[in-house]
């Protein structure tokens, strides 16, 4: 490869980087606020003698991200483990409250 193909290909590789760290910047703030608004549930469930978790609704949730995730080429398996992996941790806050 010449010098010029190289430097473009590093230059190229720099913008994909520094979208990407754009992009888990996004990923780890959005995550904060749905943590935030999550906590806020648990308190009000632990308040009010709800149960920790909510299947129904999980189940709703599951369902609507893997269309989402099929119109945005993400696949929907991938967005089912993922949010399955958020709710997991979600629920362990509100037992936490709960105790
Ligand atoms: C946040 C809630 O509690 C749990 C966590 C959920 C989530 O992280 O989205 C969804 C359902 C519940 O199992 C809720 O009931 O809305």
């Amino acid at each position: 490869m010449t010098d010029d193909a190289t430097a473009r290909a590093a230059a190229l590789l720099k913008d994909h980087r520094d979208s990407i760290d754009r992009l888990d910047a996004i990923l780890v703030y959005t995550l904060g606020e749905r943590f935030k608004r999550t906590q806020a549930v648990g308190r009000l469930k632990a308040d009010h003698d709800l149960p920790a978790s909510d299947p129904a609704r999980e189940a709703q949730q599951i369902a609507r991200l893997e269309d989402l995730a099929t119109q945005a080429d993400l696949d929907p398996e991938f967005a089912k483990k993922f949010l399955n992996f958020i709710i997991a941790e979600v629920i362990r806050h509100h037992q936490k409250h709960q105790s």
